[in-house]
């Protein structure tokens, strides 16, 4: 537990849940999704679900069929994805089926989708490809919902991936006039604090403009078009600089590339800045923030931009980790803290192993309410984030109160 007297902060213990991606083909089953489901699906939402539920216990198949018909017809698409296609090869598809299946959520959609047209620019994707993956995605429909694959779900199909192909073609057309596709960054610090963290500092090759709270994609020189997300650890800086938290995980070709090989003098490529966690500065609202391991990474940026814009308001954050020694970044928050009076440092941790296995983060979190008032940011493992998101709700905050990327964001994003 981390040490109260040392630090300053009120820990909290708690337990761990395991984490761990969400299955390919039905991420993002939280509150949010029950709130939408409650609404009536439009005709072409329902040929769309019943689509995927047919589908969803043979997804591997389904995945599998999609890109063989995508490279046997058009070999000439086989070099915008990575050699190795096993860990990646359902991201593409996944993206495509997410913004199917969410065709009635119009605004957030398109948000979504304008942000997955900008990304696939690094990629070399061309408006002339998207036919391609469209025929491709309908043949593998076709064949593995057979059952229900009658010609309205085609037509249904049909206008929803013209749509979505619209949107990401528009997008990427009006931001090739503005910015480059991808930008190069010189590794300028490499600062590991701990056997597998590293926080890592680059310095891109032209000004990169965000707004904290956002993420963006990284590609090794080790594993080329091998893409990975990433939040942006600072708030914009003068010197133009980007930080980010790094977590080698196991197998994680790229994680561990930038924690046990990267050094100061490597130059990486970002892809553009997306996500929309980002504080809104038109109310002075509290603020209550939960970061999990890295996810600490965006919601420091977060804090760091409500300083930056000089008006106080009531910034709560929990910082949670499995043990006291994973608290990285605890340093950094509680200068910040100090600085700040308006600002607030809890962490929650989970030293024993008789705690529960999951929810007990946003258990710990509750218990410190009420938050009805507060705007709440979630980050950290996607097991965390719902089950925060499910406590908040339940507990009386606002669903349009609550902002992660889970969903629209790092998880189901397409990575090639
Ligand atoms: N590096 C970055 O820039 C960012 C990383 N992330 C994500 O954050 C995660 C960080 O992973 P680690 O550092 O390994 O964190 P971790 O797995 O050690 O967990 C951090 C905290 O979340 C809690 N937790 C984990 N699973 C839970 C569950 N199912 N229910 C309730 N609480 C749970 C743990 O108890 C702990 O307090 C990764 O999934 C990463 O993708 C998110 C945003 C930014």
């Amino acid at each position: 537990m981390a040490d109260s007297r040392r630090n300053g902060t009120r820990p909290v213990r708690s337990g761990a849940g395991p984490s761990g991606n969400s299955p390919a083909w039905s991420a993002g089953r939280g509150t949010l999704d029950r709130i939408m489901d409650a609404k009536p699906p439009s005709p072409d939402a329902f040929l769309i679900r019943r689509t995927l539920q047919e589908i969803a216990p043979i997804a591997d198949k389904a995945t599998s069929y999609f890109y063989a018909l995508l490279f046997v017809r058009h070999p000439e698409l086989r070099d915008l994805f990575p050699v190795a296609m096993d860990t990646q090869r359902d991201r593409l598809l996944k993206a495509l089926l997410t913004a199917a299946e969410r065709m009635d959520d119009t605004a957030g959609l398109t948000a979504y989708l304008s942000g997955l047209g900008r990304g696939h620019r690094k990629y070399g994707t061309r408006a002339e490809h998207y036919p391609a993956v469209g025929e491709a995605l309908l043949g593998a429909l076709a064949r593995y919902a057979a059952p229900v694959w009658t010609p309205q779900t085609e037509a249904a199909w049909v206008r929803t991936y013209t749509a979505i192909s619209q949107i990401m073609i528009d997008a990427a057309a009006a931001d090739e006039r503005k910015a480059p596709a991808s930008w190069y960054a010189e590794v300028v610090g490499h600062d590991r604090r701990t056997s597998d963290v590293a926080v890592i500092t680059l310095r891109p090759d032209q000004p990169y403009p965000f707004v904290a709270g956002q993420y963006t994609t990284v590609e090794t020189p080790w594993w080329p078009r091998i893409w990975r997300h990433y939040s942006f650890a600072a708030a914009p800086r003068d010197d133009g600089l980007l930080t980010f938290h790094i977590r080698a995980i196991p197998a994680g070709w790229v994680s561990s590339a930038l924690v046990h090989r990267a050094v100061p003098g490597d130059v990486i490529r970002l892809g553009p800045p997306t996500g929309s966690m980002t504080v809104d500065h038109s109310t002075d609202d509290g603020l209550l923030c939960l970061g999990g391991g890295t996810g600490i990474a965006p919601i420091k940026a977060l804090v760091e931009d409500v300083v930056q814009h000089g008006r106080s308001r009531d910034v709560e954050v929990f910082y949670g980790a499995r043990h006291t020694h994973d608290l990285y970044d605890l340093d950094t928050m509680l200068a910040m803290q100090r600085e700040h009076p308006w600002l607030s440092i809890r962490t929650v941790v989970c030293d024993t192993p008789r705690d529960a296995l999951t929810g007990p983060f946003p258990e710990a979190v509750r218990r410190h309410g009420p938050w009805e008032a507060y705007d709440a940011y979630l980050s950290g493992p996607p097991g965390m984030v719902r089950s925060s998101v499910d406590t908040l709700v339940r507990i009386g905050v606002p669903a349009h109160r609550i902002r992660h990327d889970l969903g629209h964001g790092p998880l189901v994003t397409v990575e090639h």
